[in-house]
């Protein structure tokens, strides 16, 4: 089971504690973070009166931004942390003719990606990415999935060696031999350890602070992990921590194409009942994916926060949701690309290109019979199948995502 850090209304306290496990004989970039850290309140590591941890936000968008705002109320009261966290922007020219990264430092607002919500005066918003990494050796990284690649080479040479990352971004690539889980692209690219933060985490309600849970994922240093949960958790955000990052990750990444048929599923206005049924089908799925992907997978991380809590949000709320349903009153005749530029304003999908990917896991193994709603998602997604499809395709999908079918394959 997941050890929530402590912190919050159950003793929001000091102390490194938690401890324990982890880290012996570990990966290498896992023995940086030591327990005299976050809340160490004598002052700075080893007896340094300065602050020795900077956290830089790699990602501006909607999530990338109230990251940025969760962190920033907490370094301030960290006394080992600096207390600016600086945010990486993609830059943009805004209608009015400003540069967006301007905007958000003198109106502490990022105004296109989460208008009305006061960032905290300590978060600079800084559009060149070497002078955003330069100084900091804590990243975040929180960009829509299709980017990170491009920004990791650009990293290169850049960061400091002692480096800590963790990986907010909910998708993967799939590479000539086999799937990608991001956290992976990043220690592989930057030779940095990377923890996973996912769950129901709908960002503009964690923006106005409305209670919520999320999961760090970790492989082998639980000391790191727990670090990363004090420096997120508030009152109003809790964060547990558990030892299955691939299971954590698939988590946020599968859910998103569950999500899509969800979302087609309240475009054809069929009801709570199919689409509890698409959840459903669509969790046993995400689990028996996972599974086969990763034998380390466990069933409880299904149980946290990034697993049933995030599928049930995303299919009520999220943005995939609202997108797919949009494509099925249309018919399937407008296209996502159409429809996400038009609906979301700059903000990105993660589920059409998800999907893509996890079919061509799929196709690539043979084992699209296994995984009837994936397959058909994606099959919808590129207009190869309407979208009644994905109830039409209900029985097999349904019989197949029982306990004799595709769970026997774990
Ligand atoms: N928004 C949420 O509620 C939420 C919650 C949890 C997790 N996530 C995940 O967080 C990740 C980031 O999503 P988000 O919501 O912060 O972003 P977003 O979709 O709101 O915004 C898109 C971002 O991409 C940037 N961008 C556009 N073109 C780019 C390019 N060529 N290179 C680099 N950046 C570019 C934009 O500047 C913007 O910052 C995703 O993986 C998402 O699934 C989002
Ligand atoms: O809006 P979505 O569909 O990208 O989902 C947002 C988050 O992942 C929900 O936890």
């Amino acid at each position: 089971m997941a050890d929530r850090a402590r912190r919050g209304r159950a003793g929001r306290g000091r102390g490194g504690g938690g401890g324990g496990g982890g880290g012996s004989g570990g990966e290498k970039a896992e023995e940086k973070l030591t327990m005299d850290t976050f809340f160490n309140v004598g002052g700075g590591h080893r007896g340094e009166s300065s602050p020795r941890y900077r956290v830089t936000v790699i990602g501006s968008g909607n999530w990338g931004s109230v990251a940025a705002r969760v962190i920033a109320s907490n370094t301030l009261k960290m006394p080992n942390f600096h207390h600016d966290v600086r945010i990486w922007v993609y830059e943009e020219i805004l209608p009015n003719g400003e540069k967006l990264s301007k905007t958000i430092n003198e109106a502490n607002e990022n105004v296109k990606y989460l208008p009305g919500i006061k960032l905290g005066k300590n978060v600079i918003a800084d559009p060149d990415l070497d002078n955003a990494v330069k100084e900091a050796n804590m990243l975040v990284f929180v960009t829509p999935h299709q980017f990170v690649s491009g920004i990791c080479k650009r990293l290169i040479g850049k960061i400091k060696p002692d480096t800590e990352a963790i990986s907010l971004i909910k998708g993967m690539e799939v590479k000539t031999e086999g799937p990608c889980m991001i956290s992976k692209l990043i220690t592989d690219m930057l030779g940095i350890n990377c923890c996973v933060l996912m769950g129901a985490n709908i960002a503009n309600e964690i923006a106005v602070e409305k209670f919520s849970e999320a999961t760090i994922g970790y492989r082998q240093n639980k000391e790191v992990a727990d670090q990363w949960a004090k420096l997120f958790c508030t009152p109003y955000f809790l964060v547990s921590v558990v030892q299955d990052v691939e299971g954590v990750e698939l988590c946020g990444t599968l859910k998103n194409v569950v999500a899509i048929a969800a979302g087609l599923v309240d475009g054809m206005d069929m009801g709570n009942n199919t689409k509890a049924a698409i959840m459903r089908i669509g969790l046993r799925e995400m689990r028996a994916l996972s599974k086969l992907l990763f034998s380390s997978v466990k069933d409880s991380t299904f149980f946290e926060s990034c697993g049933v809590a995030d599928l049930i949000t995303t299919c009520l709320g999220g943005r995939n949701r609202k997108v797919a349903e949009a494509f099925a009153r249309s018919g399937g005749k407008r296209s996502f690309d159409q429809l996400e530029a038009e609906i979301l304003q700059g903000q990105k999908l993660q589920g059409v290109s998800t999907a893509k990917e996890v079919y061509e896991i799929l196709s690539h193994r043979g084992w699209q019979s296994m995984f009837p709603l994936f397959t058909t998602v994606h099959e919808i997604c590129i207009g190869q199948l309407p979208p009644l499809a994905i109830v039409e395709y209900s029985e097999q999908i349904a019989n197949i995502s029982s306990v004799e079918g595709v769970a026997q394959c774990c």
